[in-house]
């Protein structure tokens, strides 16, 4: 029975699971996931502090002073940030100190450099600061308890920021999936190599695995395969200990010789299937006999990128830790320049090329001739895939249609 893309979606995603969590080094975290809340243990500001250089001074001092009747205060200590000394602030007096320091007791504004004479001694303070003024209070950016950031979260650098600021030496986090590719074909060599008639550059290992380590995974490209079911067995013999997920590419049709699916369907764990997609109807999934996922995605490189795009990205995302709205790419609502065809009863996703014209989105075709799953050297115009619904057989131009954001 033919399924849809987000049945697809679910089933494939049922195959993972987080991997295992352990802990890192903080600087080791960029880019995995957190296992763990991570919670201050003190307020943020740690304590009042200045956020200008200048002196620290009682406001109700200073609540007179102008250009023209500047103010006098004696100079009672010199605070740099970092300092831990604590000179009171009495009437008539004022602490020099920098932007960092901690605000010494007695005072309760700062005056900026710049509207005094700079004193050592004594200062000469030519405007007024009402309480609270440059002052960073203890406490206005987390209270003690608060949870900085949630188990499940990945630690983009300005996330590491924060989890750096409440003093976290090391985070509890998923470790980096491994996720292996292969590609299946007899008629595939490696660029470079010269083709003969019949032969064509492998472009898919590449794709997937780029694809892969843009998702955030940690890929072993094992390069092609050729169509022979004992050098494919050994292939996935000898890679599955160590992978969270396989990954392959051709082989998943009817023809005669499609060596993914005559190796993996007799397999108790293995699905072959059609979806109502476009590209990318025949699609394989499944677990090895030792329990490792795998997904087969069919061989015209379109398909291969489309089919990626909507279920194994999801799956990688899924085993780093992340879940809901995370997996997703960003969508948005794009208006059509130039229209194309598509097929009934399937959900077409189609590599577009998108312009900004004066804040509106605009997207055409990546290929000039409009869909087909061999046009490879057109998905170098591609940074986006249009949704377009399986009731929709002509998109015209001046449409809007659903596009998923693929590079920004
Ligand atoms: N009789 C039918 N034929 C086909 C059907 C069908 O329903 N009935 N479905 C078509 C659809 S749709 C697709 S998609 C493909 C899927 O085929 P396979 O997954 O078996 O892929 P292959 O036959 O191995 O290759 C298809 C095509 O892609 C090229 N290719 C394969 N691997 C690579 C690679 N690594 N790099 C670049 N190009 C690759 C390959 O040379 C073929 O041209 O089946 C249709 N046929
Ligand atoms: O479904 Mo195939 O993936 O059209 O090219």
């Amino acid at each position: 029975m033919i399924r849809t893309v987000d049945q697809h979606r679910d089933a494939v995603l049922g195959l993972v699971v987080p991997t295992a969590a352990h802990t890192v080094a903080l600087e080791d975290g960029a880019g995995l996931v957190l296992a763990e809340d991570v919670t201050a243990h003190e307020a943020l500001p740690r304590f009042d502090n200045s956020a200008m250089d200048g002196y620290a001074v009682r406001a109700a001092d200073v609540a007179g002073a102008t250009p023209g009747s500047p103010v006098h205060l004696r100079v009672v200590g010199d605070l740099a940030a970092g300092t831990d000394a604590e000179p009171v602030v009495e009437a008539g007096t004022a602490a020099r100190i920098m932007t960092g320091a901690p605000v010494p007791p007695g005072a309760d504004a700062i005056v900026p450099v710049e509207v005094t004479d700079a004193g050592i001694v004594e200062v000469e303070v030519r405007e007024p600061s009402p309480a609270g003024r440059h002052v960073r209070r203890v406490g206005e950016d987390v209270s003690a308890g608060d949870v900085v950031l949630r188990a499940g979260s990945e630690l983009t650098p300005y996330r590491l920021a924060a989890v750096a600021s409440v003093g976290r030496a090391e985070v509890v986090v998923h470790r980096r999936p491994v996720v292996v590719v292969l590609a299946t074909g007899s008629e595939l060599v490696t660029p470079g190599v010269a083709p003969r008639r019949g032969q064509i550059p492998d472009s898919n290992s590449y794709l997937l695995a780029a694809a892969a380590a843009a998702a955030g995974a940690r890929v072993q490209r094992l390069g092609v395969v050729p169509d022979d079911p004992d050098l494919l067995a050994e292939a996935l013999g000898a890679q599955y200990p160590a992978a969270d997920l396989v990954v392959t590419s051709g082989g998943v049709s009817v023809g005669a010789y499609d060596v993914v699916k005559e190796v993996l369907a007799p397999l108790p764990g293995m699905s072959f299937v059609s979806v109502a997609m476009q590209p990318g109807k025949p699609q394989g999934f499944g677990l090895l006999p030792d329990g490792t996922p795998v997904v087969s995605l069919p061989g015209n490189p379109v398909s291969a990128f489309v089919s990626f795009e909507a279920f194994v990205r999801p799956a990688i995302l899924r085993l780093r830790g992340l879940s809901g709205a995370a997996l997703e790419r960003p969508r948005l609502r794009a208006r059509v320049t130039q229209g194309w065809s598509s097929p009934a009863g399937r959900e077409q996703h189609i590599p577009v090329t998108i312009v900004e014209d004066d804040g509106e989105v605009l997207v055409r075709p990546a290929a000039a001739r409009g869909s087909g799953s061999h046009l490879v050297a057109s998905l170098a115009a591609a940074d986006g895939l249009a949704v377009v619904p399986a009731d929709v057989e002509q998109v015209t131009e001046g449409d809007h249609v659903t596009v998923i954001r693929i590079a920004s």
